[in-house]
């Protein structure tokens, strides 16, 4: 969803490596990186080297003005869409703004499941290219089902059905995370770094599992990152469907699966909306405003997203204006350890041993500490729990984890300083400039949360301290 910014282009003649090249190794998710080597991507390394053009069958289609095209899509359908509300391009690509003042509560789009692009749709209309289960790799979850739809029905161009929906699409999807360029690790937070890797594997799982399909069809890789773009930016989640053939997988229950919603998806993201949203019986769409808005003003949902670094993840674009966002500070297991050697004065093997066995325990790298300050990291409460005197009364361990979780923000504020000077002293080619200011309000959100919970926590601890 976000502006096109480019990054690097695949081109046929350069150098190229297995699309496995993109996700980044093991190693290489450790915080505070070290530079990496440049590197392209290919699809398919055989037509990288021998320099051969694929074919394309994509239709050219006469290109449209937004305002021929917005008409079009008003024209598509029956839409239940407020009079009082206007579809046009702002700030943010096309969006939803208000033509007359609106009131709290009031109904301003509403969309039966049947206007939607349900997984349905897609799974019948698939059954032609997908004919046995051995077609796909793995079996296809809705989101990768969806991108393989749209993919097909945008190669129709204007003989598809949802041609007027599908030709208010923006053009190329290239800045989300999961095409960061390698030479620009460096300049991420090891937080934001996490969040590229899982953008990058879900991404090349997703064409690992259509490899043949994409293949058979000549598909490129770009023409397939739009068509995955489109759906993972504009996925609303929907109920799974009650039969499906083989080759299809997904959760059983509500909301286990996903669609698209024309119309609907044209409101864009702030934290703070003043619109709010809705699925109803059998996925039908509705929005309402939240609060009284002026004439002019820009219409927003919640995409369910607060932090930069998921902005960035799932729809490419980040807030500079800071103060919007709720970001994290994630906490990882090396630094939990470092911060129980120099915190309690163990060993490093006993930190590490105590940190790997608590880390057994959860899902994730270590924990983070959220925008309130609040602890959410068992692994930090494991670390500073340990072995305690037996004397060690709960404001004694409390401080003490505080403490702990001290070191480890005031480490990483040190982090962010180093990082940010590193961002703005870099020599950014033009190309790269989104990334340059995607970097730095990743880095800059964290940092302000890092400010407010040094004094925060410092307080909490020093209170804790006189009690204990
Ligand atoms: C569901 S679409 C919204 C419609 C979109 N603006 C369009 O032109 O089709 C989501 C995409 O809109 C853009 N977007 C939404 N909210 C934004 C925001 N607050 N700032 C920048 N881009 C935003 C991003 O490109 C995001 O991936």
């Amino acid at each position: 969803m976000s502006e096109p910014i480019l990054a690097p282009i695949i081109k046929a003649d350069e150098p190229c490596f297995s699309l496995d090249s993109r996700i980044p190794q093991p190693e290489e998710t450790q915080p505070l990186l070290k530079h990496k080597n440049i590197s392209k991507t290919c699809i398919n390394p055989e037509t990288c080297t021998d320099n051969i053009e694929i074919k394309s069958i994509k239709k050219s289609i006469e290109e449209k003005t937004d305002e021929e095209k917005i008409q079009d899509l008003l024209n598509w359908k029956k839409w239940e869409l407020s009079e009082k509300v206007e579809i046009r391009r702002g700030n943010y690509g096309l969006g939803v703004f208000a033509k007359e003042d609106l009131e709290k509560g009031e109904t301003l789009f509403f969309a039966p499941p049947e206007q939607t692009i349900m997984i349905t749709m897609a799974i019948e209309a698939l059954e032609s290219v997908i004919t046995d289960v051995d077609d796909v790799n793995e079996p296809l979850d809705c989101a990768d089902t969806l991108s393989l739809f749209i993919l097909f029905e945008l190669r129709k161009g204007d003989e598809s059905e949802l041609w007027p929906y599908l030709a208010t699409m923006q053009k190329e999807y290239t800045t989300p995370l999961d095409y960061w360029p390698m030479e620009l690790h460096d300049f991420l937070t090891p937080a934001a770094f996490d969040f590229l890797y899982l953008a990058t594997a879900d991404y090349v799982d997703s064409y690992k599992k259509l490899q043949k399909i994409l293949e058979k069809y000549n598909v490129e890789e770009e023409e397939f990152h739009r068509a995955y773009s489109i759906v993972t930016t504009r996925y609303y989640y929907n109920d799974a469907p009650e039969n499906h053939p083989d080759w299809f997988i997904s959760g059983l229950g509500e909301g286990d699966c996903g669609a698209l919603g024309p119309i609907f998806d044209l409101w864009n993201h702030e934290v703070k909306p003043n619109c709010d949203w809705e699925v109803g019986e059998g996925g039908a769409m509705k929005m309402t405003t939240d609060e009284s808005i002026a004439a002019g003003q820009e219409l927003f949902i919640s995409y369910g997203v607060d932090e930069n670094v998921r902005m960035a993840q799932t729809y490419g674009f980040t807030f500079s204006d800071v103060s919007k966002v709720e970001e994290n500070i994630y906490l990882y297991k090396d630094e939990i350890v470092d911060a129980c050697v120099a915190r309690l004065g163990k060993a490093r093997e006993e930190c590490e041993e105590i940190a790997s066995n608590a880390l057994k325990q959860t899902g994730d790298e270590g924990g983070h500490i959220d925008f309130n300050c609040g602890i959410e990291s068992f692994v930090l409460e494991t670390v500073f729990d340990h072995d305690n005197p037996e004397d060690d009364d709960e404001n004694a361990k409390t401080a003490r984890l505080y403490r702990g979780a001290l070191f480890l923000i005031y480490r990483r504020r040190e982090h962010l300083g180093n990082l940010l000077e590193e961002i703005e002293g870099a020599n950014w080619d033009e190309q790269f400039l989104y990334h340059k200011e995607m970097a730095t309000n990743i880095a800059r959100a964290e940092q302000v949360v890092v400010e407010k919970c040094m004094k925060q926590m410092e307080n909490f601890a020093l209170g804790f301290e006189r009690n204990a």
